[in-house]
C-alpha cells in the first residue's frame, strides 16, 4: 500500500509545540471526529443554528460525483454549440474556486465578479457568438449576479440570440434565482444547500463552471476524496494540524497570514483562501488576516504559510486535496479562537448601505478635501493635507501596532493591459507598461513604506471575502479607497440604477461602514482613471 503523502508540515519549533498542544486539547475534547462527522455544536449554543446546515463539504469529495453526468451532458451540449468562451458571473464563493481550478488547469474562464462598467463591457465585447455564462450564485439575491444576468440576457436578445441557450445557472434549490431560471427556460444545476458559499468548492459551484471551460473536475474529486478518510484520525489529519497551526499561532497574536505559493503549480489558490479565512474568522474583533501577493515583513504577528513550499507552516498536495484540508483547518481554527465559522454578519452592513444610497436616488456629492491632477480626495483624514503624498503619509502613520493597511480598488482590473506597448517591445518591457498602469502597483509601493501588511482587492469582489474581516474582525485597519470616472457606463435592464451607480454605492456604502467604526478611510476618485493610476503612483514613489 502506498504510504499517505505528507500534507502538512511545519517547520518552526515554537509553532509546533504551540500546535501539538493545540491538537492535544483538540483530541481530549473529541473535536477531530465529531467535525469529520458533523457534530454542529463544536462552535458553541448561538453557532448551532447554521452549523446543523453548513457542513455538508465534508461529504463532497462523495456526493459530488452525482452531479459529474449532467455537467458532463452540459459540456457536451456547449461544444456541440462551438461555445468555447465561457463567462461566469459570480461573487465570493461562487467565482474564487474556479478560478484557482481553471488557472490551475490552465484553461480560460472570463470570471465576472465585479460591476466595474468597463470590465463588463470588455467580457460582453469578447465573442458573445460562442459565449456560455454561468450564473452562480447560492443565495440567488446577490445583486452584482443579478445585474450581470439582466446585462448579459439583453446582449444576446439584441446580438438575436436566444438566451436559453446561452445561459446556465447553478444556485441552491428553492431560492429566487432557480425560480427565474425556471421561468426563462435555461438549465438549472442545484447545488448542496449544506454547504455554504465559501466553502463550496468542490460543489456544483465549483464544478459545473471548471468543466464547461475544460478541466478535469473528477480529478479534482479524487485527490479530495483521498484527504477525506485523513479528516476523522487524531494523527496525521492533516485539516487538524493547519487548523491547529492557524489557530494557536493567532491566539499567540500572529494573526496575520502570509500566503506564499510562488513555487506551487496550483495558480491563484491564496485568493480562494484568502475569503475562506477571513469571511470565517473575522468577526467579534478576532480573526486571522490573509495577506495576498506580499514578502513577509518578519514582524512577531506574521505567520507566513507556504503552498507546497516555504512558511512556518506549509501545505503540499493537488488543489482537491487543499480545498478539503483549508475547509477543515478553518472550521478547527473557528473552533480554536471561538467564532462560529460558517456565519458573515458584517458582510450584510454595507449591503444594506449600498442598498440605501441606491434607494435615495442621486448619490450624496461630497466635496474633495483635496484635488490633485486627476485625482479627487474624500475623507476626513484628507482634510487640510497639502497634496497627495501627505495623504498618503498620514495614512501609513495612522496604522497601529499590530494594524494592517487595506487598498480597495473599485476599478477594472484588466484595464492595465490596454497599457500602450511600442511596436516589438520585449515581454519585459510590456511588463513593466503594465504594472506602470495597474493600481495593485501601489501595494508594493505603500507595502515598501512600512512594516504592517499592505492587503489589496478589487472591488466589489472584496466585500464578500476580507471586507467581514475589515468590519468585524480586529479594528486596526486602515482604509484607502479608489474610485474612478466612468465612461461609457452599463445600464442594469429592469432596474433603476447603472452598473456606475452600483459600484460608487458600493464604494460608498462600504466607506460608511468603516467610518461609523472610526476607522480612517479615505477615497481616492479618478477622474481621469489611466491619468490618474499614473499620478498615484507617481506620487507613491515618491514618499
Ligand atoms: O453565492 P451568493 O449567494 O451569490 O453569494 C456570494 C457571496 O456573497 C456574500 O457576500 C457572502 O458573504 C459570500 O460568502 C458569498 O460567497
Amino acid at each position: 500500500m502506498a504510504a499517505t503523502p505528507t500534507y502538512v508540515t511545519i517547520a518552526e519549533e515554537r509553532l509546533a509545540e504551540q500546535t501539538a498542544e493545540t491538537i492535544q486539547r483538540l483530541v481530549s475534547e473529541g473535536v477531530h471526529e465529531a467535525l469529520a462527522n458533523g457534530d454542529p455544536t463544536l462552535w458553541g449554543e448561538d453557532a448551532q443554528a447554521e452549523a446543523a446546515v453548513r457542513l455538508g463539504w465534508l461529504s463532497l469529495p462523495l456526493t459530488s460525483r452525482e452531479l459529474l453526468p449532467e455537467i458532463g451532458k452540459l459540456v457536451e451540449r456547449a461544444r456541440a454549440e462551438g461555445l468555447d468562451h465561457v463567462v461566469l458571473a459570480g461573487m465570493g464563493g461562487s467565482s474564487l474556486a474556479p478560478e484557482v481550478i481553471c488557472n490551475t488547469a490552465d484553461v480560460p474562464l472570463t470570471v465576472l465578479d465585479t460591476t466595474d462598467p468597463h470590465q463588463v463591457r470588455r467580457a460582453l465585447a469578447d465573442r458573445l457568438d460562442r459565449t456560455v455564462v454561468v450564473v452562480a450564485s447560492k443565495s440567488g439575491g446577490t445583486v452584482e449576479t443579478d445585474s450581470h444576468r439582466r446585462v448579459y440576457e439583453k446582449a444576446f436578445r439584441d446580438a438575436g440570440i436566444d438566451p436559453a441557450g446561452r445561459i446556465v445557472v447553478v444556485t441552491d434549490p428553492g431560492s429566487p434565482l432557480e425560480q427565474a431560471a425556471i421561468e426563462a427556460g435555461y438549465p438549472v444545476i442545484l447545488a448542496d444547500p449544506n454547504v455554504g458559499g465559501r466553502y463550496s468548492a468542490l460543489s456544483a459551484f465549483g464544478l459545473v463552471p471548471s468543466a464547461l471551460a475544460g478541466a478535469d473536475v473528477e480529478k479534482l474529486l479524487d485527490d479530495a476524496a483521498e484527504v477525506r478518510p485523513l479528516l476523522a484520525r487524531a494523527e496525521g489529519n492533516p485539516g487538524l494540524d493547519l487548523g491547529a497551526a492557524l489557530g494557536a499561532a493567532a491566539l499567540a497574536g500572529r494573526d496575520k497570514l502570509v500566503l506564499e505559493d510562488s513555487m506551487s503549480e496550483i495558480n491563484g489558490l491564496p485568493d480562494w483562501i484568502e475569503q475562506l479565512v477571513a469571511e470565517s474568522t473575522g468577526k467579534s474583533a478576532k480573526g486571522i488576516l490573509p495577506v495576498v501577493g506580499a514578502d513577509p515583513n518578519e514582524t512577531d504577528d506574521e505567520l507566513v504559510a507556504g503552498i507546497e513550499s516555504g512558511g512556518a507552516v506549509t501545505v503540499s498536495g493537488p488543489l482537491g486535496a487543499q480545498f478539503l484540508i483549508w475547509e477543515y483547518a478553518t472550521a478547527i481554527a473557528g473552533r480554536v479562537l471561538g467564532i462560529d465559522p460558517f456565519n458573515q454578519p458584517n458582510v450584510t452592513e454595507s449591503k444594506e448601505n449600498t442598498g440605501a444610497l441606491l434607494a435615495a436616488g442621486e448619490l450624496p456629492a461630497d466635496t474633495p478635501a483635496l484635488v490633485e491632477g486627476p485625482v479627487e480626495v474624500y475623507g476626513a483624514e484628507a482634510e487640510g493635507a497639502k497634496d497627495l503624498r501627505e495623504v498618503l503619509t498620514r495614512l501609513l502613520q495612522a496604522i497601529p501596532e499590530n494594524g494592517y493597511m487595506a487598498i480597495m480598488a473599485y476599478l477594472d482590473r484588466e484595464a492595465a493591459f490596454d497599457a500602450p506597448v511600442a511596436d516589438g517591445a520585449s515581454f519585459d518591457d510590456m511588463t513593466d507598461a503594465w504594472s506602470a498602469a495597474d493600481p495593485l502597483t501601489l501595494r508594493g509601493l505603500l507595502a515598501a513604506r512600512t512594516d504592517r501588511p499592505v492587503t489589496f482587492g478589487w472591488g466589489p469582489r472584496f466585500l464578500h471575502s476580507t471586507g467581514q474581516y475589515h468590519k468585524g474582525g480586529p479594528q486596526n485597519g486602515v482604509f484607502l479607497q479608489i474610485t474612478g470616472a466612468n465612461e461609457g457606463d452599463l445600464e442594469v435592464p429592469g432596474k433603476p440604477y447603472t452598473l456606475g451607480r452600483l459600484q460608487l454605492a458600493q464604494a460608498l456604502g462600504d466607506q460608511g461602514a468603516l467610518v461609523k467604526r472610526g476607522r480612517p478611510a479615505v477615497r481616492l476618485h479618478l477622474t481621469d482613471r489611466a491619468a490618474g493610476v499614473a499620478h498615484l503612483l507617481a506620487a507613491a514613489r515618491e514618499l
